[in-house]
């Protein structure tokens, strides 16, 4: 059938499609450059078909093989650039980092939500330095010194739980990571799982991992349907004032708080405490700033150190090698009379190496955050137009068996020192076996992860007292390597089921206030 318009809607319709060639062809005539090479897409909607909702880092990694280092997709008007090299991701990153510091904005959870001013989502400029310059103030090395006893006096009460139920501790390890890092932003003791402030916590976390899957709201992908009115019943908007609901309680309840604990001079010390301290009538926007800043120390910080402490349990139930060489280690050093410390970390090379390796085995963040161009770029004689999305994929370096060789296999011996300078390092790194992962582990330039240290003292000070007083057993032998899945953009290993049984009632006899007759009954 063929459809028959009236005259003046077919001139109209053959004008409107004159101009928008005309526009194409001025638009093609202003890029002065081809974009990077890569899949191609259909003409409107781009690359959304292609584009992977899981393991993204796998299928970018395969179209870096095939298209080379530096890839271009686009979904709809947004351009997404793929570094899969250290030249690239340096290059841009880090050399260009004035102009490539940004993030994208998500509709549905930055703005619907308002997590658009957490510090990792909050755009590039002059509230962000300021977000920074408080945390790595109060990151810093040398003032977390101050937080060691209290981190070793938490792990004696993880270590409690864990032998009480040792079934349960997936909640155990998230229970103790939180409580650690609410001690330091707020001075708040975590009491069990009920913990209000700690289920508003969680509950955010669950949230924001919803509302940044990738596809899962169709509103940051068609921007026509931000203007559906809510009362049509669309879902995505009644999600978001839900979620808004949790993330104002976590970014007010607390902090308003300590604000009155401050006036009648009985708040403990802790990072919100100082803030408010030191500047108490602050603008509204320095209020915000400080408000966001205090919840990004857990809304960052918990869901990522979590996730490397579950990579490390599925490391020592796949690998009972490297877990009994790490026992062994530590009964070298410390001796089975006390429980291992800060004070035990500089002899204990090995622990430190397996550290990293969980770092680069199952990186936390694969593709690190997104970052945002704001300026054109012509790299490589390619045209990265302001506003592109680069994401650097580091799971891909850290998995490059060029660099760290049998890169599936955790093997931490990979990052220990060898006698001989290994020439292809700089001279800093000159005598590990493989380069340090956590340049790429933690992120890049001014937009690179602020909690390194702290996360590094939490994985270690729960992982040596782990060891000390527990056996880490698969709970099904038949798995391997290949079962284990990961999941969010966080990437969590599913935790295989592991059996963690006392490796004697001498070492249970190190918990104080532990119960022998709980450890007796499973060693
Ligand atoms: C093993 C644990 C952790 C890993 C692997 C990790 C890794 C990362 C990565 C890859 C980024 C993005 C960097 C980029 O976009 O280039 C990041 C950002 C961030 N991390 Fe961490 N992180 C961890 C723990 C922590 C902790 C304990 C804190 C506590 C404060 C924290 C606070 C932050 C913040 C605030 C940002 C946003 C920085 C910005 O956008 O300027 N992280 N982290």
């Amino acid at each position: 059938m063929i459809l028959q318009l009236p005259p003046t809607m077919a001139t109209s319709l053959l004008l409107g499609l004159s101009l928008l060639s005309l526009c194409l062809f001025i638009v093609r005539r202003q890029r002065k450059a081809p974009f990077p090479p890569g899949p191609s897409g259909i003409p409107i909607i781009g690359n959304v078909l292609q584009l992977p909702v899981e393991k993204e880092w796998l299928t970018y990694h395969s179209w870096a093989k095939q298209y080379g280092d530096i890839v271009h997709v686009s979904a709809f008007r947004l351009h997404i650039v793929i570094l899969s090299s250290e030249t690239a991701i340096l290059d841009l990153l880090d050399r260009r980092s004035a102009i490539c510091s940004d993030r994208p904005l998500l509709y549905f959870a930055g703005e619907l939500v308002g997590w658009k001013d957490i510090v990792p989502m909050c755009a590039y400029g002059a509230r962000h330095r300021e977000h920074r310059k408080l945390l790595k103030e109060a990151l810093a090395p040398i003032a977390l010194g101050e937080h060691h006893a209290m981190e070793e006096e938490k792990t004696l009460e993880y270590l409690r739980r864990m032998n009480q139920t040792p079934k349960e501790y997936a909640e155990h390890i998230e229970h103790l990571v939180a409580s650690i890092i609410f001690e330091i932003s707020h001075a708040y003791t975590v009491t069990d799982r009920d913990d209000p402030m700690m289920k508003l916590a969680v509950q955010a976390n669950n949230e924001f991992a919803r509302g940044t899957f990738p596809g899962a709201y169709l509103c940051d992908v068609f921007p026509i349907m931000r203007y559906i009115p809510e009362w049509t019943g669309i879902r995505f908007k009644q999600d978001a004032r839900e979620f808004r609901k949790t993330s104002e309680a976590l970014r007010d309840d607390a902090y308003e708080k300590i604000k009155v604990q401050v006036r009648n001079g009985t708040a403990k010390p802790s990072f919100t405490q100082r803030l408010v301290e030191r500047n108490p009538k602050p603008t509204p926007e320095e209020e915000s700033i400080y408000k966001w800043t205090s919840v990004a120390v857990y809304g960052a910080g918990a869901d990522t150190t979590l996730s490397a402490m579950a990579s490390f349990f599925v490391a020592m139930s796949l690998y009972p090698q490297v877990q009994e060489r790490a026992h062994a280690e530590l009964m070298k050093v410390v001796g089975p009379t006390r429980l291992p410390g800060f004070s035990d970390r500089p002899y204990l090379p090995y622990i430190e190496a397996m550290i990293q390796e969980i770092l680069r085995w199952n990186p936390v963040a694969p593709l690190v955050l997104p970052h945002k161009l704001i300026q054109d770029v012509i790299y490589r004689g390619y045209y990265l137009p302001a506003g592109t999305t680069l994401l650097a994929n580091s799971w891909a370096m850290l998995h490059d068996p060029e660099i760290y060789p049998s890169p599936l296999e955790f093997k931490p011996e990979r990052f220990l020192r060898s006698a001989t300078r290994n020439p292809k390092l700089s001279a800093e790194q000159g005598t590990m076996l493989n380069p340090d992962p956590r340049r790429y582990a933690f992120g890049y330039a001014r937009r690179a992860c602020p909690g390194q240290y702290l996360a590094e003292d939490v994985l270690y000070i729960a992982i040596v007292r782990t060891l000390a007083v527990f056996h880490i057993g698969p709970g099904d032998k038949t798995k391997t390597v290949d079962d284990v899945e990961f999941v969010g953009l966080i990437s969590h290993p599913k935790l295989l089921d592991c059996v963690l049984s006392p490796r004697s009632t001498e070492a249970v006899s190190l918990i104080p206030g532990a119960s022998i007759a709980a450890a007796a009954s499973s060693v």
